[in-house]
């Protein structure tokens, strides 16, 4: 495992972001700690992506402080390859050294592609692209992921054995994430705490006490669902 930051790799106070008179993010405080995985969770619209973005240096207009200690991965819903590069180059893209080579194989054989590395794109699944943007993000060997609903646009199994795989490369690399979410099982089975934002501001924060492998069955899971859920006004199913 690659030397890590001490202390915390994201610190933010005070951000604000406004689109026109729309402050869509109006005050967010937020820590991540070194190898943190944070869920956050929020309705359609309340700053999830926009938040991801500013830490991710991609919005210059937002205000306040905030500070990435590291190196730093994204990975977005949709995978983002390009079309006329093979997997491997794909993988590299942006990256330099004398091994990125074999560094690149690396990635590839942990997300379960090994020897696809001269394969196009357009010869993947939708569950396999999303494998090679994982790759591409672990081939930078991160301090911190920042994740846009990475799973969100594949089918159920898919997803299953993604956040299986998301589990083990965290658990093997020891990356912080910041992980944005609908899903409040997703969130509770791989993040170690969850926030939720709303109305500009981060609205809860909780932290998610539960040993892995973790089970939505279990009734501790069960008790925090239903917290996360009301959080989210989601009433109760009759
Ligand atoms: N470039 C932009 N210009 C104008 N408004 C924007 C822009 N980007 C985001 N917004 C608005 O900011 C609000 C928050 O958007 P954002 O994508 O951050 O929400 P989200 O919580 O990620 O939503 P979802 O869960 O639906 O993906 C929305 O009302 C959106 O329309």
């Amino acid at each position: 495992m690659a030397t890590r930051p001490a202390g915390d790799v994201v610190t933010a106070t005070a951000v604000r972001r406004a689109f026109g008179e729309t402050a869509v993010l109006d005050g967010v405080d937020l820590t991540i700690g070194a190898g943190e995985v944070v869920a956050l969770l929020g309705g359609s619209g309340s700053g999830k992506t926009t938040l991801l973005r500013i830490l991710a240096g991609l919005d210059p207009d937002a205000t306040g402080d905030w500070r990435v200690r590291g190196s730093l991965a994204v990975v977005f819903q949709e995978h983002r390859l390009l079309p006329w590069k093979r997997v491997s180059d794909n993988v590299a893209l942006g990256v330099a050294g004398p091994d990125v080579r074999r560094r690149t194989a690396a990635a590839l054989a942990e997300v379960g592609l090994a020897g696809r590395e001269r394969a196009w794109p357009a010869e993947l699944s939708g569950g396999q692209s999303q494998r090679v943007a994982v790759a591409r993000a672990l081939v930078r060997e991160p301090d911190l992921l920042l994740l846009d609903e990475p799973f969100g646009s594949l089918d159920a199994l898919t997803r299953l054995r993604m956040q299986a795989l998301f589990g083990r490369l965290r658990a093997e690399h020891g990356f912080a994430a910041l992980l944005v979410t609908h899903d409040v099982e997703e969130a509770l089975l791989l993040a170690d705490r969850t926030l939720v934002l709303d109305g500009g501001r981060i609205v809860d924060d909780a932290p998610v006490p539960l040993a892995h492998p973790r089970a939505p069955d279990d009734p501790g899971f069960g008790t925090l669902r239903r917290h996360l859920l009301d959080r989210l006004g989601v009433p109760a199913a009759a």
